[in-house]
């Protein structure tokens, strides 16, 4: 069964807490104990009804802890799919939790609250929806009830959201009047807007079709290690094991190794006893060549005819996650996938604030600032642009006196100086 992470996103008193604790409740999935809690707690809504916010009240709890815990996941599963959700803190102090929390996820719930309408919230959450590059969005604007359930208002909202997405070039939007409260649209389908003809919430996200077909050609391995056995008769044996980081390798596919540039063709591919004529990202595979190459751990596999970009100057998209702000008279540690190495910023280009969606010049870049910088690393780096490859395409940076994760990146281009 295939699985489906999203993350929900809105302003304070939007609905995330009863809406995600609605889906929860109306596909029961939540555990004996906690409907007994939930039934026996004296916090009840103004008509009687269970607060539902509660069952999300143990993560808040967490959040409100600190800085430690960064994102706290949510399972449930219906006979269509699986879900993760990553409830991740709306507020501008938690931008950097929201990046991580957003950055594997598929799809963004959007939270309006249909008496408010977009507000500055709304853009700064669309904006990170755009820079992670998370291609589904769902608008569920919340609290229909409350305004009538009037088809009006829902048109006026959406007519404005599509200005906001058009600019930020999010690709599928769809809207979804919801009650997280009455249960309006969220796994049921609401009584009360006969003129909405759309799905549920929860229809729309377990068939929604969420197959990463953009990056199938961009096939990446690094090689975590060479198997070569020390015995007479597989003497010849010697195949490169690793996890699929994207797209998708095949028997006779030609491949070549980086950083040294040679190539050879795939003879054949192992997964335990099994040879398979094709694998996929998430894969963890044995690959021969045809050829005696020269490969050792940590070298990278990539389709011969889709290479990646390879440079030491790199334009990218930061957010920044610590408290020092950055420093570009300090040399940090890249991680790029498997690989470390030094790097320093070279260049602020611009930091947007991300309530208004302006560039402005920075003289500064503190906690949770985002903005385009150029990076200049003491490897070269052998990348994918963070639109074409996620996987490939993103990165992190470490103080390396402190060990922490200070950034992340996502490349969006060879900086051409
Ligand atoms: N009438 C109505 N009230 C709602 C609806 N959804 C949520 N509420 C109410 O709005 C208030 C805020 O809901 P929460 O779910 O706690 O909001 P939240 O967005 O999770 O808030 P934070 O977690 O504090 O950011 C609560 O009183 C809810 O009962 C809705 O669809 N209709």
């Amino acid at each position: 069964m295939n699985l489906l992470k999203f993350f929900t996103a809105g302003s304070v008193d939007d609905g995330k807490s009863t809406l995600i604790g609605r889906l929860l409740y109306d596909t029961d999935s939540i555990l004996a104990d906690q409907l007994e809690a939930l039934q026996q707690s004296n916090r009840k809504n103004d008509d009687g009804t269970i607060d539902l916010a509660i069952l999300t009240d143990g993560l808040r709890a967490e959040r409100e802890q600190g800085i430690t815990i960064d994102v706290a996941y949510k399972y449930f599963q219906t006979d269509k799919r699986k879900f993760i959700i990553a409830d991740t803190p709306g507020h501008i102090q938690y931008t950097r939790n929201m990046v991580t929390g957003a950055s594997t996820a598929k799809l963004a719930i959007i939270l309006i609250d249909a008496r408010n309408g977009v507000v500055e919230q709304t853009i700064r959450h669309s904006y990170l929806v755009s820079l992670l590059g998370i291609e589904h969005v769902v608008v569920a604007l919340n609290k229909m009830d409350m305004v009538d359930y009037s088809e009006t208002v829902f048109n006026a909202i959406t007519e404005k959201y599509k200005t906001l997405a058009d600019e930020l070039k999010l690709k599928e939007v769809t809207f979804i009047p919801v009650s997280a409260l009455k249960g309006d649209n969220i796994v049921h389908e609401s009584k009360h807007m006969e003129w909405y003809q759309g799905r549920s919430l929860l229809h729309f996200l377990e068939t929604v079709d969420v197959e990463d077909k953009q990056s199938y050609n961009l096939a990446r391995m690094p090689v975590q290690w060479v198997v070569r056995p020390q015995t007479d008769e597989l003497h010849d044996y010697r195949g490169y094991a690793g996890r699929v980081l994207s797209g998708s390798f095949k028997v006779n596919d030609r491949v070549t190794v980086l950083p040294s540039g040679s190539s050879s063709v795939i003879e054949r591919i192992e997964i335990f006893d099994q040879r398979p004529e094709e694998v996929h990202a998430g894969q963890s595979v044995t690959l021969h060549l045809k050829d005696n190459v020269d490969i050792s751990r940590g070298d990278v596999l990539v389709n011969a005819d889709h290479l990646p970009q390879n440079s030491k100057l790199i334009e990218a998209d930061v957010c920044w996650m610590d408290a020092r702000p950055l420093d570009e008279s300090i040399t940090y540690l890249l991680q790029h996938n498997s690989k470390v190495t030094k790097a320093k910023i070279n260049e602020i280009v611009y930091k947007v604030d991300i309530n208004t969606l302006e560039k402005e010049n920075a003289v500064d870049f503190k906690l949770n600032d985002i903005g385009r910088v150029v990076i200049k690393t003491a490897d070269e780096l052998a990348f994918d642009l963070y639109t074409d490859n996620k996987a490939n395409g993103a990165a992190i940076l470490i103080d390396s006196r402190t060990n922490l994760t200070v950034a992340a990146l996502m490349f969006r281009a060879v900086a051409d100086y």
